[in-house]
């Protein structure tokens, strides 16, 4: 792109030496900068990218966006505006050519339920052969193949590379998780949904956002940023159980489709939940009529997830017949109380549950499963160096099986004692044990199973690996598990 097209995107700034003709690329890391780049230095929480701006040089960078002017070696432009961050954005999504305004943009926020509801909505338009690209926690999936991110939501300039690459690559729809982190750092600028959706807003990310306050504030500028034009065929979807949906509603004029269980003005409620053979039925409510809904994945959670997805859909022109049969045929997402398949004596979930409200939850979701005089076991941990106030009140949660675990998820720098000992304060019974070393902490479960039990392994999911300081170990709770199993029946 022309230099001086691309640089229009920043208005108020001060140029320091000659503006070359063309960029080729823009980055924010001084690492992977190709030549006749523009880099934009950014301020971060370990390092501040001005110090790198001699590397990306270096590396071939030829313009400099930062927020002072900088000693550098080399021919290079320096471009000085009052806020890097900001500059990303609209930087980023002029030098894709905004591609969010070609495809329909769907956005998923609340505390839980993104991935579920992204992922739901994502296979549902696979299989009626819509091609859409997903990102979020699992990762960026495009045409099936899976890129690695770091971020549930990504930084503003991956994000708009991602949207430019699905747009290039034939799809019709992008699906995205959307953090509180996301929105409230800026990474979405520039990024028009059209379809808005809110889960849930319950206890987590304190230690970002200071208060519950904050952090729903955060997630209500999904909502906002929806914008003025009614003229655009944007749908904004609220759960109609969850406070948080009366204040969002206030932030947009866009049409508002609410869902839900126990509110009955709800325009999809879902009635009749039962749970039978690893399969959950609903009679769904809706403006045009009863249907009888049937799907794999399990729990009432996911229960509120469908509904969110089908108030979209319908909010999108599609028939409510079609969407209904698709759903029967669709697979659970991967670690969301996903049942392991296998020969042992006792029923194994793996789920992603790491906040109160996800724990209790799961274990909802898997209560019509237990047999009258068996036990639940829970095995529950927690990230390290993350909010430490929810730990007390996840344990709490997790109190109700009749035995616990407590472990760590991704213990990063901080100790293992310390992050069970915070779980431990909130256990309200004394059959529990505190292993920090995740591997050990799933044997242990398993060796206290026995059969016609269930055990629930929590806070994993679809990851297989641990992270401990700032290196990766592969790990897998269900491969554990089945071992540990197989060993100890004899299998
Ligand atoms: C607190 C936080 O959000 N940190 C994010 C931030 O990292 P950071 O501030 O540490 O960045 P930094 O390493 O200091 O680097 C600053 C700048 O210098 C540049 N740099 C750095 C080193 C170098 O050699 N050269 C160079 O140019 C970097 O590319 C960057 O532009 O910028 C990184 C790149 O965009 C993010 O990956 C990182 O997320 C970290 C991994 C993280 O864990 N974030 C969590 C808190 C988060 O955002 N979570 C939410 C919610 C998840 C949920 O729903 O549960 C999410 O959306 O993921
Ligand atoms: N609608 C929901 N309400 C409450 N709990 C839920 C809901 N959906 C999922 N959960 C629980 O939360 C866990 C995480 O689900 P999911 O990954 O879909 O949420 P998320 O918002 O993407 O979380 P994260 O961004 O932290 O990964 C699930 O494993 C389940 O235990």
């Amino acid at each position: 792109m022309y230099a001086e097209e691309l640089l229009s995107a920043l208005p108020l700034k001060r140029v320091i030496g000659p503006m070359p003709t063309l960029i080729k690329d823009i980055a924010i890391d001084s690492r992977i900068v190709e030549e006749k780049s523009l880099f934009v230095c950014i301020k971060g929480d370990t390092v501040d990218g001005h110090e790198y701006a001699q590397q990306a040089v270096n590396n071939g960078a030829i313009v400099i966006v930062t927020e002072r002017e900088l000693v550098l070696e080399g021919d290079v432009t320096q471009v000085i505006v009052q806020d890097t961050n900001r500059a990303i954005g609209l930087l980023a999504a002029k030098f894709f050519d905004y591609p969010s305004n070609e495809l329909t943009m769907v956005g998923v926020t609340g505390t839980n339920g993104k991935t579920s509801v992204t992922g739901i909505i994502h296979n549902l338009l696979q299989s009626m052969g819509e091609r859409s690209a997903l990102t979020g926690t699992i990762g960026f999936n495009l045409n099936g193949i899976l890129y690695e991110t770091a971020n549930t939501t990504s930084d503003a300039l991956s994000t708009q590379q991602m949207i430019f690459r699905a747009k290039m690559e034939g799809c019709r729809a992008m699906i995205m998780e959307v953090s509180s982190h996301g929105l409230a750092l800026g990474r979405l600028a520039g990024v028009e949904y059209d379809v808005a959706i809110f889960t849930n807003l319950t206890h987590d990310h304190l230690d970002f956002h200071g208060t519950m306050e904050e952090y729903g504030n955060a997630k209500g500028l999904l909502f906002s940023q929806l914008g003025q034009d009614l003229s655009k065929n944007k749908v904004v979807v609220l759960n109609a159980d969850d406070a948080w949906s009366k204040k969002y509603a206030m932030l947009t004029q866009f049409p508002i489709y609410t869902y839900g269980i126990k509110d009955e003005t709800a325009a999809f409620r879902a009635t009749g939940i039962r749970y039978e053979d690893g399969m959950t039925y609903f009679t769904l409510h809706s403006p045009e009529g009863n249907y009888d809904v049937s799907m794999h994945l399990l729990g009432e959670f996911n229960v509120y997830n469908m509904l969110a997805a089908i108030a979209a859909f319908y909010g999108r022109g599609y028939a409510l017949e079609l969407i209904v049969e698709h759903i029967a045929e669709l697979l659970p997402v991967k670690g969301r109380m996903e049942k392991v398949q296998s020969d042992l004596p006792f029923d194994i979930f793996i789920d992603y549950a790491h906040t109160p409200d996800a724990i209790e939850k799961a274990i909802d979701a898997a209560m019509p499963y237990k047999r009258p005089g068996k036990k639940m076991i829970f095995l529950v941990g927690t990230g390290g160096g993350r909010d430490k106030t929810k730990r007390p009140a996840m344990a709490e949660k997790a109190s109700r099986c009749e035995y616990v675990v407590l472990t760590t998820d991704d213990p990063r720098y901080e100790e293992f004692d310390s992050i069970t000992g915070d779980l431990a304060k909130g256990m309200t019974h004394e059959n529990f044990a505190c292993i920090g070393d995740r591997a050990e902490a799933v044997r242990h479960a398993v060796s206290v199973a026995e059969e016609g039990d269930i055990i629930i392994f929590a806070g994993k999911g679809h990851e297989d690996y641990q992270i401990i300081e700032n290196t990766k170990y592969p790990h897998s709770d269900t491969d554990i598990a089945l071992e540990e199993g197989r060993k100890k029946f004899n299998l």
